[in-house]
């Protein structure tokens, strides 16, 4: 399988940079990962309505610039799907068996994501209805995904 994630903005945080490492080199032993950064749209602290939508339709564009035609897309969003660690490692698992082999999960910029990006999406998921910064949220997302395969093998993992 081959898991993507997009992802808004460059990781600047050593100790997230390690995490990430660290999950995406374990997770490596069971699926092709790929993190893709695209550039976040620079802007002014306060934006009215009208330009936080035109931030995030840049954002949204190069996201989508990055998602191939077949790809299922799942969308982080804090008021989408919740689930537990057994349901991903089972959506993951019907995805294989379904022949869907390239997933995309996205991850949106401090203002989220566009709505073109939201109508893209396959699926959503959401990690609870509290606000993560965007570069936390790429850790516990690498860490839950590594969690799902060893779940669906049965392997050993600490609760
Ligand atoms: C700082 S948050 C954006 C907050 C923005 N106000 C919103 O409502 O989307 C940046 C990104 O991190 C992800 N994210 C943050 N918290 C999340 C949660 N609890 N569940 C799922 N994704 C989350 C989403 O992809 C979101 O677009």
């Amino acid at each position: 399988m081959n898991i993507s994630i997009v992802t808004v903005g460059k990781l600047k945080e050593k100790y997230l940079k390690q995490g990430i490492e660290e999950y995406s080199k374990r997770l490596s032993a069971y699926a092709k990962i790929d993190i893709i950064e695209i550039p976040d749209e620079k802007a002014p602290e306060t934006l009215s309505e009208q330009e936080m939508l035109q931030v995030k339709g840049k954002e949204g564009e190069r996201i989508l610039s990055k998602i191939p035609d077949d790809a299922h897309v799942i969308a982080l969003a804090i008021e989408g799907k919740m689930k537990s660690s057994e349901e991903l490692a089972e959506t993951l698992d019907k995805l294989a068996t379904y022949g869907k082999s390239k997933i995309a999960f996205v991850i949106g910029g401090s203002l989220g994501l566009s709505k073109d990006v939201m109508k893209r999406a396959n699926d959503t998921l959401s990690f609870s209805r509290m606000t993560f910064p965007h570069q936390l949220m790429r850790l516990i997302l690498v860490e839950q995904v590594y969690r799902a395969f060893r779940i669906n093998r049965g392997e050993p993992y600490h609760k």
